[in-house]
């Protein structure tokens, strides 16, 4: 079987061109959703995932926000920022790009985003209320990675998935989406990770695997069954003296192999990445009604 690819970039073209359109509409209202983006350092990949972040705000006409922080700032600085963004009525959104240096605490800089404002889901009381199934943002690579397979046609109500990868920020708010009674859930959900004893013995049971493992390769084709519906998270960049930029950009999955295994597989780049950016300006405009107390 030939995996019918799953084009992350199209269908996040066309979401964009519908939330375009919202965002005209709530402008005659004289209301601009407004993104506010930090970033802290100068890692080179979280740059250019805040690069990507900004131009597609512009290109539907959301207002961002661009703040961008020495890596020795102190907590105490950045705390401060994030208390002013939450105070700011432009402001619809925060997001703080992660990974933050070492020296300042995580947990802490998420707590501090008002849960209101907060776009990326990742606040503790975003995260408890998806668990118990209130209404809340949905983190964005999650939320985009559903959307893509519901989008495919591919049915969740049922079906066994595999997630490998257990992160705050994919496995563990993926598979509290998938298994919530809803139109997006009512899957079957195995989530495996460094500790499983044996991860092919749970992925080639699975109608849909989800790969977010952060490793090159680390599903191949042996460890699915035919016919699988195949989600590749993975953003590794491999050095690659023939690009101009030297790297390239490869997945989690072998996808070569893979792909003539699986019947849906989602490419690297141009799969969940650019859902994963839909899915922040549809939180940020979502919460831009919910400000303005539109349905
Ligand atoms: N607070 C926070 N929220 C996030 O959502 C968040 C984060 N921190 N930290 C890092 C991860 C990673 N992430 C990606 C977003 C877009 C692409 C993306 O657009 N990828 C393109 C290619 C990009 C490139 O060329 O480097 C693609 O796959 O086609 C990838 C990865 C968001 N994350
Ligand atoms: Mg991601």
């Amino acid at each position: 079987m030939t995996a019918e690819i799953i084009s992350g970039k199209q269908l996040a073209s066309d979401i964009r061109g519908e939330l375009k359109q919202e965002v005209e509409s709530l402008k005659e209202k004289g209301i601009t959703p407004g993104l506010a983006v930090i970033l802290v350092g100068e890692d080179p990949a979280s740059q250019s995932y805040v690069r990507a972040k900004e131009k597609a705000c512009a290109e539907i006409g959301i207002y961002s926000d661009d703040n961008k922080l020495p890596s020795d700032i102190s907590e105490e600085k950045l705390l401060s920022l994030i208390e002013e963004k939450n105070n700011d009525p432009s402001i619809h959104g925060i997001l703080v790009q992660l990974p933050l240096p070492k020296h300042i605490d995580e947990a802490k800089v998420l707590l501090a985003v008002n849960p209101d404002k907060d776009v990326d889901g990742f606040h503790p009381v975003n995260v408890g209320k998806l668990v118990v199934g209130q209404k809340a943002f949905l983190p964005c690579t999650p939320h985009g990675i559903v959307q893509m397979i519901k989008r495919a046609g591919v049915q969740l109500e049922g079906a066994n998935v595999v997630i490998v990868g257990r992160s705050n920020i994919v496995g563990k708010p993926l598979a509290n989406i998938l298994m919530q009674k809803s139109e997006l859930g009512n899957a079957t959900v195995t989530v495996c990770h460094t500790r499983t004893k044996d991860i092919s013995k749970h992925t080639i049971e699975a109608d849909i695997v989800v790969a977010a493992t952060g490793f090159p390769n680390s599903v191949t084709a042996d460890m699915v069954k035919e016919g699988a519906v195949v989600i590749d998270v993975g953003v590794n960049r491999v050095p690659d003296d023939t690009k101009k930029k030297g790297y390239r950009l490869i997945g989690d999955v072998d996808f070569d192999a893979v792909s003539q295994k699986a019947s849906f597989i989602t490419p690297v780049p141009g799969g969940v990445g650019p859902m994963t950016i839909t899915m922040l300006l549809y939180n940020t405009v979502d919460s831009s009604k919910t400000a303005n107390n539109i349905k």
